[in-house]
């Protein structure tokens, strides 16, 4: 029954485009035609870039063989069209979708760009890649019919739904008034909400009210407000507004949200959110017609995506936030900008206030003892007010002195906490939280291992938290990690920096306060499941900006959300995060390098002992030996012999060695002398070739670092690795020949032990494969490719090349190495005595029964269609494809 209803599904809908949109069409067809003559936009897009993805295949429409669509198949994915970078909007719904980890894409609707795929078609049926569609720039999308058909098509056939979000730009029109809604002469009383949504149900908390109508409204042509509402273009002809798509549009359409206002003395309801759902089109579409800039509008976005995502799992984050409040520098500020007595009870009375809005809600002070009772004496009488309140408040320590972490030793560190712990023995002030934050939050991160081995050993700390991992821009991104075993929280800053105690020291005063809580604070707690605050004493001095800060933002919201706020000890807060993100666990090391803030907070290290030069392997392609000829270049440092695996250091590709840090890994290699310039320090471990992690995660450390990929046959290849294995006692290798191990397969009950084998074995041939990996984060330019064959027949050759790819001066290395007949192989010439040669090991240039003709066949025919692929690609970089590629290629021409 299933696949008739579909058909009959498929075909009404065939219907529906065959004459609804025609119909449509024709009637803006005058308008667009003039249009194109006469105005810019709309124009540039006329001609999308349909060779690259042409429209019949992103969405899988040959009509004779198109498998059947289950409109069930959707990936959770949401699809943001944007015209123009500058479009605010688009940046705040791109941090939306980042900090809610949405899985998200974005699309610029331009000529030069290629469409992207809407479909998957490596699966056994079609599967759409996005459930939401984001249009911004609306006036663009509208006026462009090659666009709106190919994803109105694309929306029916999936049951995605589009969101229309008005632009302040556009001539979109929110309000009878022909304002926008919010424009600040607009008094805001309300915004109601549709019972449909109830995600962060945007509300007034004690005066809920529907939308008008009960949230469904009968559309009348007549209807200025609806009309009005909807996205206008305006005619170049005429100079009058067109509404989108009257005959699109159905006559019943439900208002999500709507705005009570008051104007000139008359209370007014507008939309600001409407559905329709039964669009004659069938594409259900939400129109917004309210900036995104607005923190409700935010939230009434997140409802509207929760809303279409429920069985999608888009949303990640519950209605919960956890919060923390830390107060830095507790006894540290200025003089005359302290806390006195009175402003502590200002704080405590504050605090109870919070408890009521957040149950069991504590500030959490971080000390330094050195300074306590330096003060004024009424900033005296402040310190010794909150240690003698001390029992009220969380407490955790900095150092003894407020000291720049990242500076100090082991030992240095270890003093100075232990000083700060007898101070709050001293003075009966309970510290067990396991949590803490240094001074200038330094050596957090980038870290400083000694202060994680210092925290450990003296406070027995479990949390911490930084607003510098991975960058401090953007602060939607900041994400947590684990480290030593330590949990580090994201830190997030409020405006309220050390200095700040007053009103006047803001620029716009409390209206700038007012305007920081309920956008930028705000959008803090919605982005994140945990916010750990960072303020400063000085911000409970004076004007209690702090407190009014805070205020402001949980009076916020409470009237215009169902967020619920709550607190938990800082080692609960760090499980509440990495049960909802736990693949934040492991870090992705960032260059400080490339980051001046952190390159002041770094414990100094030398940026030039980070390699500059990566050889990638992969296994058995000759890696060693090419590693060993390059070392002899005077002006190419390597690090000597590793203890865990010869030459190889592995750092991107091992778990293990990726978790002991950047400092870790710098200390692997040499420093370059400072006065020999054009010096640089280079690496090579054949692992990262294949590594999943091991491209992004360079990246992130190195990205200006040039790579060296050597492509040997992969025929070769897989029986040169066999053979390695086999010597190092693999047992599956030991009991099972070549033949057996490439030809594994469940058809022959292969065991899973030698199906592994087989995979070990053979995939990391597949070169083209792992190279597109390697290209999403790397530029074509930085690769630099080695021809197998070469390396073993003629490396003199080789290393020309490659010394000019990476820029040091030349080196005669025809003098260097030469060919050893018993080796079989080149090696280099020993410096004291020129009669003789080194040589690689016995396990690199091993003795063994050549291939069979049959296996070489048979790997013929595996790799054959790989290497095409391979062939293609290198020709499309314009780069030399290696000798045994060509023949090949030549090879398969003739045949
Ligand atoms: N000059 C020189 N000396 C010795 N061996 C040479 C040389 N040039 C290339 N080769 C080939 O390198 C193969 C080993 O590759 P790798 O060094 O990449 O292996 S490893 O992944 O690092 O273990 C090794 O594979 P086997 O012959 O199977 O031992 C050699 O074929």
């Amino acid at each position: 029954m299933v696949v008739p209803i579909l058909l009959r599904r498929m075909f009404l809908v065939s219907l529906s485009l065959c004459v609804l949109v025609p119909v449509f069409w024709i009637l803006m067809k005058r308008e667009d035609k003039l249009e194109s003559i006469s105005t810019r936009t709309g124009s540039t897009i006329r001609n999308i870039n349909r060779d690259s993805q042409p429209l019949i295949d992103s969405l899988m429409v040959k009509s004779s063989d198109r498998p059947v669509v289950n409109k069930s198949h959707v990936e959770p994915g949401v699809l943001v069209l944007y015209k123009y970078r500058s479009n605010s909007e688009l940046k705040i719904v791109r941090s939306l979708l980042q900090a809610h980890r949405i899985q998200h894409e974005t699309y610029v609707m331009s000529t030069s760009r290629h469409i992207p795929k809407l479909v998957r078609t490596d699966l056994p049926v079609i599967v759409g890649r996005y459930r939401l569609v984001i249009v911004l720039d609306v006036f663009n999308f509208i006026s462009e019919p090659s666009i709106h058909e190919l994803f109105t098509e694309y929306c029916q056939r999936f049951d995605a739904v589009m969101i229309l979000v008005a632009s302040g730009k556009e001539k979109i029109i929110t309000s009878v008034l022909g304002k926008q809604v919010f424009e600040n002469d607009i008094n805001l009383l309300t915004l109601s909400q549709s019972v449909h949504i109830n995600y962060l149900k945007v509300h007034q908390a004690d005066d809920f009210v529907y939308a008008k109508d009960g949230g469904e409204w009968n559309w009348k042509s007549n209807d200025s407000s609806l009309i009005s509402f909807l996205p206008h273009r305006i005619s170049p002809v005429t100079g009058k507004s067109v509404p989108y798509s009257p005959k699109v549009i159905s006559k019943r359409i439900q208002v999500l949200a709507s705005v009570h206002f008051l104007h000139n003395g008359i209370q007014r309801t507008l939309p600001v959110a409407i559905i329709d759902r039964n669009s004659t089109d069938g594409v259900q579409r939400v129109f917004f017609g309210t900036p995104m800039s607005l923190s409700i509008a935010k939230l009434l976005l997140l409802d509207v995506m929760h809303m279409f995502s429920k069985s999608y799992s888009i949303m990640r984050l519950s209605k919960r936030r956890w919060i923390q409040i830390d107060i830095d520098d507790t006894f540290v500020a200025p003089l005359g900008s302290k806390m006195t007595d009175s402003d502590v009870k200002v704080l405590l009375k504050a605090q109870q206030t919070f408890q009521n809005i957040i149950p069991g809600f504590k500030f959490n002070l971080g000390y330094c003892g050195e300074l306590y009772r330096v003060g004024l004496p009424s900033e005296t009488k402040g310190d010794e007010m909150l240690v003698s309140h001390s029992e009220q408040f969380n407490w955790f320590g900095h150092t003894f002195a407020h000291t720049k972490t990242h500076t100090l030793s082991l030992n240095e560190l270890h003093t100075l906490m232990k000083l700060n712990q007898q101070f709050a023995k001293n003075y009966s002030i309970t510290v067990n939280s396991h949590y803490s934050v240094s001074p200038h939050h330094s050596g957090i991160y980038p870290i400083h291992e000694p202060l994680y081995t210092a925290w450990r050993d003296v406070w027995d700390i479990l949390v911490t938290s930084t607003e510098e991992y991975p960058h401090l821009r953007p602060d939607h991104m900041r994400k947590g990690f684990i480290h030593s075993k330590i949990k580090v929280l994201p830190r997030q800053t409020c405006h309220l920096f050390t200095h700040i105690t007053k009103y006047e020291d803001i620029i716009g005063g409390r209206d700038q306060l007012i305007a920081y809580a309920e956008g930028d604070v705000f959008s803090t707690i919605l982005y994140n499941p945990v916010s750990i605050f960072m303020t400063h004493s000085g911000n409970y001095a004076k004007d209690h900006l702090a407190l009014d800060l805070f205020s402001l933002l949980f009076d916020f919201i409470r009237k215009w959300t169902q967020i619920e706020l709550v607190t938990d000890t800082p080692i609960n807060l760090a499980n509440a995060y990495f049960e909802i993100f736990p693949e934040d666990k492991q870090p992705v090391w960032t260059s400080p390098c490339q980051d001046k803030r952190h390159m002041s907070i770094w414990s100094g290290r030398n940026c030039s002992q980070l390699p500059s030069l990566v050889i990638l392997g992969p296994q058995k392609s000759g890696s060693t030996a090419l590693h060993f000829f390059l070392k002899q270049h005077p002006r190419l440092l390597t690090n000597p012999m590793t203890t865990h695996a010869f030459e190889e250091v592995q750092f991107f590709s091992s778990d293990l060695y990726y978790n002991k840090g950047v400092d870790w890994y710098i200390s692997n290699f040499p420093t370059p002398n400072s006065t020999s310039t054009g010096t640089l320090v280079f690496e090579k471990s054949a692992t990262y070739f294949t590594h999943l992690l091991a491209p992004e995660r360079m990246r992130m450390l190195i990205p200006k670092a040039k790579l060296v990929v050597i492509l040997a046959d992969p025929i070769k290849r897989a029986y040169s690795w066999y053979q390695h294995v086999k010597f190092h006692n693999d047992p599956t290798a030991l009991i099972h020949n070549f033949t057996s191990v490439i030809k594994a397969s469940r058809k022959n009950s292969s065991s899973q032990n030698l199906l592994n084998l087989r995979s070990r074995c053979l995939l990391p041939g597949i070169y083209h494969e792992h190279l597109e990996r390697w290209l999403e984060y790397f530029p074509q330019n930085q690769i630099y490719f080695v021809d197998g064959g070469e390396l073993v027949d003629n490396p003199i050759n080789v290393l020309l090349g490659l010394v000019e790819f990476i820029g040091v001066e030349y080196l005669d290395f025809g003098k260097i190495l030469k060919f050893n007949p018993k080796k079989g192989f080149y090696c280099v010439v020993s410096s004291s005595k020129r009669s003789r040669t080194i040589c690689l090991g016995r396990s690199k240039g091993r003795q063994y029964p050549a291939l069979s003709k049959e296996n070489t066949q048979y790997l013929e025919r595996y790799y054959s269609a790989h290497n095409r692929k391979l062939y293609q690609m290198l020709m499309k970089m314009s780069r030399r494809p290696p000798t045994w590629l060509m023949e090949e290629a030549s090879y398969r021409q003739i045949n």
